[in-house]
């Protein structure tokens, strides 16, 4: 990435309250020149300019890290081309990933990837989230996806696969608190409930975010 972008990379997650070291920074940076590598070739994304990829899916992707902490399984539904699982795996190590998308070509790029970046831990599977409940049933602490689906969909595709206290994590746009009302009765049905729910402005830019936070209800 330009310097420019590598800036906004460092300010952005400083905003965030995390401060990147250079190992992480230079992993970063590297996935940035794999995905525009691999653009060329098959779509994987939208955003092609240095900056857009540092905030909008970068810095975007960080963001979950408000809420997610390691150690614990992570499962990030309809990741694509690695987001938000890549960067968050960067940067919080502690993490094991398993990343899901039902697209084979998103997955080799992201089990590319995660060679050049050296992550361990880092799994990737080519499946239907929708099948995978008989190979990871009650499995993770945090089930997340970012541009994925409709929140009930969502939700109970996680359901079988979270552990009895874990936590499913939405990312969504400006709409997500609208999206979580809308869907509350729907979703109290399916047994979760609001645990947390964060508005906040994606750093560098001014677009907003909310991060809905659910669990197993407790009643
Ligand atoms: C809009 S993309 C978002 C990708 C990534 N999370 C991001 O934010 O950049 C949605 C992804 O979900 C995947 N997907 C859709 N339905 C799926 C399913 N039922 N199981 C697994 N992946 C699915 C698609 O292949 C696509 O890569």
């Amino acid at each position: 990435m330009k310097p420019a972008a590598r800036e906004m990379l460092a300010s952005g997650a400083r905003t965030l309250g995390l401060e990147l070291t250079q190992q992480q920074l230079a992993q970063l940076d590297l996935l940035a020149e794999e995905l525009k590598k691999w653009n060329k070739k098959i779509n994987l994304t939208a955003i092609t300019d240095d900056e857009g990829i540092a905030t909008k899916h970068l810095v975007d992707s960080l963001t979950l890290l408000k809420v997610v902490r390691g150690p614990g399984r992570l499962l990030d539904l309809g990741s694509g081309g690695g987001f938000p699982c890549i960067p968050v795996k960067v940067v919080e190590p502690t993490l094991a990933m398993v990343s899901v998308d039902a697209v084979v070509k998103k997955i080799s790029f992201q089990k590319n990837a995660a060679r050049v970046l050296g992550l361990a831990n880092f799994e990737t599977l080519h499946a239907r989230g929708e099948l995978l409940a008989e190979q990871y049933p009650a499995s993770f602490d945090w089930i997340v996806s970012r541009a994925f689906s409709d929140l009930p969909t969502f939700v109970s595709m996680a359901l079988p696969l979270l552990k009895p206290e874990g936590r499913i994590v939405a990312m969504k746009g400006p709409g997500g608190k609208q999206e979580a009302d809308e869907a509350k009765v729907k979703l109290e049905s399916l047994g979760v409930e609001l645990v947390g729910l964060q508005e906040f402005q994606l750093p560098g830019t001014s677009d907003q975010r909310s991060l809905l936070i659910y669990r197993i209800s407790k009643n």
